[in-house]
């Protein structure tokens, strides 16, 4: 049994409100700590009908949730929000000197047995560590989005985490229901990061180059590779396939894939006209017709169901 019973979730914008609500669901004290009242206001509101969520889709039953809420403290103050956690995830804006001030400053408030977490998308965790007086109790925990969902978590070794703050990290989140991976080694972007950027800058390439449109490359990946990837993964795939025939193609294909160093002209050209994606109306798609929280509510009910059919896939015991 994990011994991490009071969580204090330091950010409350996308990852933290569910990273604080994929606690609550299994009634542990949670203090979400925002410099925004609006934020945590939208948070408390956002988590309360994500717990009620839960409810629709047989998660949790409807008298726990007020019990499952009641667990949440929302606090504008670091200093009260974390004084009393027995783990810390950092949720704040990904901008390096943000995260070394707030990690300095939580160094300097929590007891050196307090757990420090951050959940960079894939800032090395020994740069942010380096701040600190007590290095070996700084981890990364990259939880993807939206958190409460997403069952996967990287945990992340720096330089200076010491193995039993890796093991009580993972049986921490393995008592949330989550199934956490160690990276051993701390790179930038981590994995998951790392395979999404090598996935979307073929993808956008293919794209600026007028080799398919959008809808067609995204097809591509949602109908073909992503239903593999979803019961194999790309390594285990390649075993099915024969890594004879993989090295065959590899060989003429690697010199012609994209290997820019820098991010597409298509992309930076998008981020300059402010075309940012669904939260302004338009990105790669048009969304001018769409409210985000109406996409963002389906894609989370498709998500759900296709969870829920992935754990009943019989996988291969290797
Ligand atoms: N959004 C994603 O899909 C995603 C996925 C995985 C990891 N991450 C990582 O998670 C972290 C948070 O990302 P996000 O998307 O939730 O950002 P966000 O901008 O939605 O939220 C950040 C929150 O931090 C708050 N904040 C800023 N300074 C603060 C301070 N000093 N004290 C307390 N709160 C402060 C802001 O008010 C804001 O509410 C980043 O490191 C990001 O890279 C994001």
């Amino acid at each position: 049994m994990s011994k991490i019973k009071t969580v204090a979730v330091v950010g409350a914008g996308t990852m933290g409100r569910y990273i604080a609500q994929a606690v609550l669901e299994y009634f542990l004290r949670v203090n979400l700590i925002d410099i925004s009242e609006k934020v945590l206001d939208s948070a408390c509101q956002m988590i309360r009908d994500g717990l009620f969520k839960r409810v629709e889709s047989g998660k949790m039953s409807m008298s726990k949730v007020d019990n499952a809420f009641d667990c949440l403290g929302v606090f504008l103050n670091l200093e009260e929000g974390v004084f009393d956690a027995d783990l810390v995830i950092e949720a704040v804006s990904e901008n390096l000197p943000l995260k070394k001030e707030m990690f300095k400053k939580l160094d300097g408030i929590c007891p050196p047995s307090t757990i420090l977490a951050t959940n960079t998308s894939g800032i090395p965790i020994t740069s942010i560590a380096r701040i600190t007086n007590y290095r070996e109790r700084v981890v990364g925990t990259h939880f993807y989005n939206p958190a409460h969902l997403i069952p996967l978590v990287e945990v992340v070794r720096s330089d200076y985490t010491e193995k039993k703050v890796v093991e009580e990290v993972m049986s921490f989140l393995r008592s949330l229901g989550k199934k956490p991976i160690l990276v051993n080694k701390d790179i930038p972007g981590f994995i998951g990061n790392r395979l999404q950027h090598a996935i979307t800058r073929e993808a956008l390439s293919l794209l600026q180059n007028g080799v398919a449109s959008a809808r067609d490359i995204d097809d591509v990946v949602r109908y073909t590779l992503g239903l593999r990837f979803a019961h194999t993964g790309p390594l285990e795939q390649r075993d099915l396939n024969g890594l004879d025939v993989h090295l065959s193609i590899a060989e003429y294909l690697y010199p012609t894939l994209e290997d820019s160093k820098e991010p597409l002209t298509l992309l930076k050209e998008k981020v300059a006209e402010g075309k940012l994606g669904l939260k302004t109306g338009h990105g790669i798609y048009d969304w001018s017709n769409y409210r985000d929280e109406d996409i963002v509510s389906k894609k989370n009910r498709q998500l759900v169901r296709m969870l829920e059919m992935i754990e009943t896939l019989d996988h291969v015991d290797i």
